[in-house]
């Protein structure tokens, strides 16, 4: 007989999971995480409107993939941050969705279990477990909202939030971003292009109706009222884009947008050529910047782990602790060494 389907002829299953509300009841806030939460939301919006002069620093793995190493690392930054607090201000990157050039392991939400099962409920309790703990410390988080459905699940445990160089230019995730209610910052292209970012932060800031799904896990049209809290993240394109020279550019296309110079610097990525020993050298160059006078550059994005490098994620069982199984980051020693060296610079 001939087969006569014409929908789903891709789809393999689809999976009911928890839903937002229910995942909150299990991971619910509390006093002290809320405190930490709504202090990093208003500390990052004062630094981007500069009513705090000190220079924001999003400093982590590049993904999370082991709970307890993360815990670790948390709890060395914290004691960082406190001890840098007169000149930075530390957020923890806690990266839990990874964008791919092509294929690849797509962060601990999507595949928790590292092995391809994607048991993504199992991911969402995990994460949310982690930025609850995090929060717990007194320290700030940050992440990528790169899956537009998820922020329903632990948005509420972020402090500040990235879109990601393949996804500035979306529409959905613009819509997405315009009602995060912490500040976001839009990467450049993978290519390089600043339009994409600028155009993002003018969309950004309008109000926008998209699909989504609300707590209860319904299909809903959510309406936003727009997010005036944004800024641009260089992390280079086919060359770094971190020069004066390039942040000069930036500045006149930001103000000609109409837009706030809000510049953050991205350490890593197309700027360090994706190696990690070249983090230091763009970290030293944006301290240098900004103590000749630069006044649009307000952070910087560091990818840090307890050990230096990276890995391939084959055999889970022989897995390194605390080494990266995306990018290259710098080791822990070499973290503590820049940040107090950043400090004193600027
Ligand atoms: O930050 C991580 C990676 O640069 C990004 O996710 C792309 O990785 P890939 O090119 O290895 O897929
Ligand atoms: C994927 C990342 O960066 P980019 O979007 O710049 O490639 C990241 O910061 O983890």
């Amino acid at each position: 007989m001939t087969d006569l389907r014409i929908e789903n002829l891709n789809i393999i299953a689809e999976e009911p999971i928890i839903t937002p509300d229910k995942l909150k009841q299990l991971y619910p806030l509390t006093d002290l995480t809320t405190k930490t939460i709504l202090d990093g939301q208003n500390t990052v919006k004062r630094i981007l409107h500069r009513k705090d002069k000190r220079l924001l620093v999003v400093v982590g793995p590049c993904s999370i993939h082991d709970i307890d190493a993360a815990k670790e690392y948390a709890r060395r930054l914290k004691k960082l941050a406190d001890e840098v607090s007169e000149k930075l201000y530390l957020v923890m990157r806690v990266y839990f969705e990874k964008p791919r050039t092509t294929v690849g392991w797509q962060g601990l939400i999507n595949d928790p279990h590292l092995d391809d099962s994607c048991q993504v409920e199992d991911g969402l309790k995990m994460a949310r477990e982690l930025l609850l703990y995090v929060a717990e410390l007194g320290l700030p988080a940050a992440g990528e909202a790169l899956d537009i459905v998820t922020p329903q699940y632990i948005q509420d445990l972020f402090s500040w939030t990235a879109i990601g160089a393949r996804t500035t230019e979306s529409q959905s995730h613009r819509n997405m971003a315009s009602g995060l209610s912490s500040a976001v910052g839009f990467k450049n292209g993978t290519n390089g292009s600043i339009d994409i970012a600028i155009n993002a932060r003018e969309s950004v800031a309008a109000p926008h109706n998209f699909v989504s799904i609300n707590p209860e896990g319904k299909v809903a049209v959510v309406k936003t009222k727009g997010n005036p809290n944004s800024h641009i993240i260089l992390r280079g394109g086919k060359t770094p884009n971190y020069s004066a020279k390039h942040i000069a550019e930036y500045e006149q296309k930001l103000k000609a947008a109409g837009l706030e110079p809000r510049i953050m610097v991205d350490c890593s990525h197309a700027n360090s050529g994706k190696k990690a020993v070249n983090q230091a050298r763009v970290a030293k160059d944006i301290a240098g910047q900004i103590k000749a006078g630069n006044k649009s550059i307000m952070g910087v994005m560091i990818e840090s782990n307890l050990h230096f490098g990276c890995q391939k994620l084959s055999n889970t069982s022989e897995l390194q602790y605390g080494v990266s199984i995306t990018d290259e980051c710098i080791g822990w020693d070499e973290t503590e060494d820049l940040l107090k060296e950043l400090a004193n610079t600027i």
